[in-house]
This record gives C-alpha cells, structure tokens and sequence, in this order.
C-alpha cells in the first residue's frame, strides 16, 4: 500500500540556526547573480535575530542538522557571519560613493554654467538667469536692470601685450564687475570675447547707472596699465545700460538690445563711459499681444 507522500519537516536544532542557512545559501545566490541583496528588506527577522542576540559583532561556528521525514539528514557547518559588519561596510563604501559622484556632479553643473577662464557665468547661464528673473520681475512688478560692458581697445591690448595677459586683464576686469555689482541676485556673466554682462534684478535704470559709475571709478582706481591706449594710460571699459518694468510675455531681447545700443553709443561717443538710449515702453495690441516701442510709436 502506497502511503501519502508527506511533505518534509524540518527538525533544526535551533530555528535561528535554520534561517540563517537559508539566508546564507539566498545571499549566496544574489551574489553569485551578481545582485546586492538588501539587507533591511531580504532579512528583516534575521536581522533583528542577530540584533536581539548581540552576536553581529562576532564571528561564530556550529553545525546545524536539517532533518527530513524521508530520512535525510543535513548536516551543516554553520559560519554565523556578522552580516551587518559587512552590509555597514558596503553601506560605507556606497555612501562614498554617492558623495564622490554628487561632488563631480557638482563639478559638472559648475562647468556647464560658468566660464573657465573668467570664473564668472557663461552665456547659457547668462540666458537661462534672464528667463527666470524676467518673469520673477513682471510678477513682482519691479524692473530689471542690465550692463553691457567692453573693454576699450581692447585688441591693441591683445597686439601690445600678448593674449596671455589679455586673459589676465579679463579676468581683472570680471573680478571688479563682481566687486561692483555684489548684491545676492546680481549676475555677472560673460557675453562674448570681452564682453561681459551684469543682469541686476530690482533696479531701475537710475539704480543700474550708478553701478556703471561704480565700475568706472573702480577700474581707473585699479589702474590697470595700457599705456597705448588712446583713451587713458589705464585699462577702461565702455557700458550699455537698459532697465525694463517686464511683462511676461514681452520679448527679453528687448532689454539685451537696448543695452547693446548703449554700448555703441557709449564706444561712439569716445569710450571710457556709459549710454543708454531712449526708454522703451511697452504697447498692448488689440490681440492681447504686446511689443516695445520707442516714445509716440503706436501699437
Ligand atoms: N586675450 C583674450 N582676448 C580676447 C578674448 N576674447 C576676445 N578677445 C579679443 O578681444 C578683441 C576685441 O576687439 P574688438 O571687438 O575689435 O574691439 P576693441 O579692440 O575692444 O575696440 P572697441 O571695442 O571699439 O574699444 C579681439 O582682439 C579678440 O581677439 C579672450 O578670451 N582672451
């Protein structure tokens, strides 16, 4: 007569000794699938086990036999590893890792937004920070105020002085932008060649002029040389300035272009200044559209 295959019952000689067996040989398997079990979900009881018997610190040994109802006796030679040293290790060593890789993120960012040579902001950024402070200002309802600054001759210096030192007087110039320029939301950021830009959120045109001054005053107190210039014996810059009362959906080129203007006024009008041209207002279409005109301009 056939009996009823039974199912097999485990006998252990400690029930903590049979689940750490089969955590063993379940670790052993994710790690030859080349997985990182983890620790907190797969063994949450066994964890707890090793926690309650403060063994996790340890290394232990013993033999635990697995017992089936067929007959089968499983004999195993039970290393208790302390798990949670190891996982506290390869925590450790992810945790360095994630720091290394955040740090070089960081680094990348850095890269992406700022120019190498001048250690002030790119064009991108430039651009990107002029979106966000344009419809900062328009729902603020305050003006946003922009310089365009170049340096004088800057070409006969290159030629007199070499491009080296032309980089050096770069970065001179930008290190007295940000002097002047130094509130939080300040932006000084580098155009193009030698051009560089300060986008300067709540300030009227008033507020945007008297940086310009600032940055006169500083440069001639610097008193870079460049004794062939035509325009002084030191280094100088010529400045575009605008100031808009933004409106979401008006076009930000405006206030670019407006200082741009300056800028060739001010390098027309003998260099070593600032200009700005007249204030733009803005008018509202029948469509709901509006656009920027100069003064008695109709929409
Ligand atoms: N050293 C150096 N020179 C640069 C850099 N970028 C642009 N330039 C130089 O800046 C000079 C710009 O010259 P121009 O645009 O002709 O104007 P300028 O000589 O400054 O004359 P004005 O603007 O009319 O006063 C060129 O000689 C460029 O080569 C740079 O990163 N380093």
């Amino acid at each position: 007569m056939r009996t009823k295959p039974q199912s097999p019952l485990i006998n252990t000689p400690s029930l903590a000794g049979l689940a750490l067996v089969v955590a063993m040989l379940f670790d052993a398997a994710l790690s030859i699938q080349g997985l990182v079990p983890d620790q907190a979900s797969l063994f949450p009881a066994l964890a707890h086990f090793l926690d309650t018997q403060q063994i996790a610190e340890r290394l232990h040994t013993g033999t635990a036999l697995i017992a089936f109802t067929s007959g089968m006796i499983l004999a195993v030679s039970l290393i208790l590893i302390p798990m949670q040293r190891v996982y506290r290790a390869r925590e450790a060593r992810l945790l360095r890792e994630r720091e290394r890789l955040e740090a070089y993120n960081a680094k990348l960012a850095h890269q992406a937004a700022n120019d190498g040579l001048l250690g002030i902001a790119n064009r991108r950024e430039f651009e990107r920070v002029l979106e966000l402070e344009w419809r900062r200002a328009a729902r603020e309802r305050q003006p946003l105020g922009l310089l365009m600054i170049d340096i004088d001759c800057f070409k006969r210096f290159n030629d007199s002085y070499g491009h080296q030192h032309g980089d050096t007087c770069l970065r001179e110039v930008a290190g007295v932008l940000k002097a002047a320029a130094a509130r939080p939301g300040d932006l000084v950021a580098r155009y193009g060649g030698e051009e560089m830009v300060i986008l300067m959120p709540h300030t009227s045109l008033e507020g945007a002029n008297l940086i310009a001054e600032r940055i006169h005053t500083m440069l001639a107190e610097r008193a870079l040389p460049f004794p062939d210039s035509p325009v002084a014996a030191h280094v100088t810059v010529s400045i575009g300035v605008s100031s808009l009362l933004p409106v979401r959906d008006a076009n930000r080129a405006t206030l670019v272009q407006q200082a741009d203007e300056g800028l060739y006024l001010a390098k027309d009008t003998g260099r070593n200044r600032t200009a700005s041209v007249p204030h733009l207002r803005l008018l509202h279409a029948a469509d709901g559209s509006a656009t920027w005109a100069s003064q008695g301009q109709r929409a």
